[in-house]
């Protein structure tokens, strides 16, 4: 496929009578691992579910693969779903199902294997995300942070997506269990060849991962670049974002 993997156009959303995107334009490329960074309160989050199809514009438009995420018929809708894969972000897990379920549930949803396949399969993605395959009986409660966050990594990459898209992947973690998730994240990345879009406010996040960075203010992206490119911004805003208390591990070059 040639174009962008997202194309977001002139994107308004609202929540009630406030609106909390005013005019986005962001586009993703193929391969790209593009941070959405900003304030608390910015609108990453919401851009994000555009992303996903769990809201719609008020205006504007939020293209996925060349094709808009509503409007297309059920079985359309559904096939272009399957080409990504969404980690939430405390993970989200089936609090009822297992580890085996949770991963298998995507699976299983899509009624075209036998539960022999869907076995192999779940466990091919603990073996992908570092977990054993005795950890498939296991029941959410009973899980550390750091493994909540694999078993939802596992069950967004079910299906094997082309798009992943992270909301805080790190967040709730030590700084020893972030490293090593991100670790994973762009070791999976280089696997998969994956386009991934992630919401972070973990500037440490962002050096390790990220192709291009997108700052948030107010409902609008204040800069779009990589991550040398922004460091090197003057904008009031993006100076004190990167350059506070927070601490930015980076050396920008
Ligand atoms: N379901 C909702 N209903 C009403 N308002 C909402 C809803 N979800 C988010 N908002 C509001 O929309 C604005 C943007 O929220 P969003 O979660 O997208 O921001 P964010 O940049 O991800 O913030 P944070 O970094 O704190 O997670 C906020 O003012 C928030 O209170």
């Amino acid at each position: 496929m040639s174009g962008p993997v997202i194309e977001v156009q002139d994107l308004h959303t609202r929540y009630g009578s406030r609106w909390v995107h005013q005019g986005i334009d962001f586009r993703v490329e193929r391969g790209e691992v593009v941070a959405l960074v900003g304030g608390s309160g910015s609108g990453k989050t919401t851009l994000l579910r555009q992303m996903i199809g769990l809201l719609q514009p008020a205006r504007g438009s939020v293209r996925v693969f060349g094709e808009s995420l509503f409007g297309g018929g059920p079985r359309r809708e559904r096939a272009l779903r399957r080409r990504f894969g969404v980690l939430f972000q405390h993970g989200a897990l089936f609090s009822a199902f297992s580890v085996f379920d949770n991963i298998a549930f995507p699976l299983r949803e899509l009624k075209l294997f036998s539960e022999a396949e869907i076995g192999d399969m779940v466990r091919l993605k603990l073996d992908q995300v570092e977990l054993l395959p005795e950890h498939g009986r296991l029941m959410p409660a009973e899980l550390s942070g750091g493994m909540v966050k694999r078993v939802a990594l596992a069950r967004a990459l079910a299906l094997e997506p082309e798009l992943l898209l992270l909301d805080e992947p790190t967040a709730g973690l030590d700084p020893d269990l972030s490293d090593s998730f991100v670790r994973l994240i762009q070791q999976l990345d280089r696997e998969l060849r994956l386009t991934v879009v992630l919401v972070t406010h973990d500037i440490a996040t962002v050096s390790a991962l990220a192709t291009q960075v997108a700052v948030m203010e107010e409902g609008r992206i204040l800069a779009f670049g990589s991550l040398d490119q922004i460091m090197h911004s003057e904008h009031p805003f993006i100076c004190s974002f990167f350059h506070s208390d927070r601490g930015v591990p980076v050396e920008a070059s």
